[in-house]
Parts: C-alpha cells; structure tokens; sequence
C-alpha cells in the first residue's frame, strides 16, 4: 500500500493528519505547552544516566520531514536510563524540527514561548526486541526534547550542519560517524516529563517525553543552514524544509513533572 503522504502544507499538515490517523485526536498527543507554574516537583524522579558512544553514529538522512542522525542500535552501547524511566532505552536516532524565522519552530512550547528550533533523542525500550514493537507500546519509547535559542554559534551543532550539504533533497543520506550526541546536551539535566506520543504520523502514544529545562544555543548562521534543506526530491520542484513542526496538543487532563524546584 502506498504510505501515508503527509506533510506540513495547507493540504497535507498537521490540521489533517486526523483523516489518516484518528489517534491525532488521542488523549496522550504530543507536543503540548509546558507551564513551569503547573508541573509538580517529583523528588522521586532519578537524574537521567545518559550513555552515548560515539562510534555507534551510522548516517544522516534527509527523510523528507526533517533530517535525522542514525544509530546502530544492536547492543546496549548507547543508553538512557533513571529519569522517569525504568529499565534501559536504547538511542535510535535523534533529529530536529525549526521555523522558517526565529518566533517559531519547537514542538513544545513553556508557557506559550516558542524556540526557533527542538532537537530530539530518540530511545526505545530494550524490553521490547526491536524499536518497530517498542514503538507500539505504552511504554516502548523515551524521547529528550532539548530547546535551541538564538545566541551565540554552537560550535557542537557545526559537525551536523557541515552534513546537511549532501542531503539538501528528500531521500539523500551519507555516512556520519564518531559522533557524540551528549555534545549537544545543555550542563544541566533539569527536565520536565509527561506521557505522550509521536509528534509526526503515525504518532502513537508511545512516549516518555522528557524535555530538558536549559536551551542550548543556536546562531542565525546555523539557523540558515537547518532552513536551505528541502523537503523535496531532486527533480521535484523544491519546497524549503521549514516550519516542520506540530502545534501543542490538549493536555486532556495529564500531569507535567519537573525534576527541579
Ligand atoms: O515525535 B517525533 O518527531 O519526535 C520523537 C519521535 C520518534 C520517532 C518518530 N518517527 C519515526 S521513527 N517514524 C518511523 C517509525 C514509526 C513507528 C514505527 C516504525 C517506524 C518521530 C518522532
Ligand atoms: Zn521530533
């Protein structure tokens, strides 16, 4: 069966992903707006113990959405664990969602703020045998949502964005290795979590989110740089990569934790 076409655009975004998958309307969709005066402190929650190996970065991929970095994912080389989570999650892949200006861009939102850019660490739950099954479980999936702001270069970000000039159109990838996604994290650990979903089809709710307090910063430049991508393919007539983000979710009545006073 042909997959299912979705998009951004007027006629194939976020307002009629519903049509294809009726979970859209679901009561654990993602993202939401985070309200720091809301969310409890959990004492209970532990620090997230986050274990990257470099050597397991595969490749970058322009997947027509966004732009992901893969990893191998056949043992326990790179991990999450503590936090919310209990057992260990494995690191799949991590990839980003931005604007096509600096007034937008994250997926999830504090208190209404919006961030040009948001990165996510993609981990599945290695109870389950693989991420396909992983992905179709309540608790198959743990995801870290970190936030960029306009600031300084990142000079973290630049292995990733110097990739980006072989993947310009859907479809292009290249290898991309020793890699060490911890690099990209903000000092501090500080996070917020709440249960939810994908934010993209098929969007199941599958996932832990745990969205870091602290921004990293992103500069203009490097802004530019996530902007030249395409969401088509050669030959197609190219529509920018931009704006490749959904719109904060009804909370329906689910609990934000923070991990902090
Ligand atoms: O919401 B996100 O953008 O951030 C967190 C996150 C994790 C994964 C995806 N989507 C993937 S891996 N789809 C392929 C697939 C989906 C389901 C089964 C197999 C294969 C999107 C997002
Ligand atoms: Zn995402």
């Amino acid at each position: 069966i042909m997959s299912h076409a979705w998009g951004y655009g007027t006629q194939d975004g976020p307002e009629t992903w519903a049509e294809s998958f009726p979970v859209a309307n679901g009561p654990r969709q993602s993202p939401i707006d985070i309200v720091p005066t809301q969310a409890q402190h959990d004492p209970s929650l532990k620090h997230l113990k986050l274990k990257y190996d470099p050597a397991t970065a595969k490749g970058i991929l322009n997947n027509g959405h966004s732009f992901q970095v893969d990893f191998t994912d056949d043992d326990n080389s790179s991990t999450l664990a503590g936090g919310p989570v209990t057992g260990i999650y494995r690191l799949r892949q991590f990839h980003f969602h931005w604007g096509s200006s600096d007034d937008k861009g994250s997926e999830h939102t504090v208190a209404g703020t919006k961030f040009p850019c948001e990165l996510h660490l993609v981990h599945w739950n290695t109870k389950y045998p693989n991420f396909g099954e992983a992905a179709s479980k309540p608790d198959g999936l743990a995801v870290v949502g970190v936030f960029l702001k306009i600031g300084s270069a990142n000079p973290r970000l630049q292995k990733v964005l110097d990739a980006l000039d072989d993947i310009r159109s859907k479809g292009r990838q290249t290898t991309f290795s020793n890699f060490d996604p911890k690099t990209l994290l903000p000092a501090a650990l500080d996070f917020w979590t709440y249960e939810g979903s994908l934010t993209t089809p098929p969007l199941l709710e599958s996932v832990t989110w745990i969205v870091l307090k602290d921004p990293v910063s992103v500069s203009p430049a490097q802004m530019a740089k996530f902007r030249s991508l395409l969401f088509t393919s050669e030959g197609e007539a190219p529509s920018c990569m931009v704006d490749n983000f959904r719109p904060p979710q009804p909370l329906k009545g689910r609990k934000v934790r923070a991990s902090f006073k």
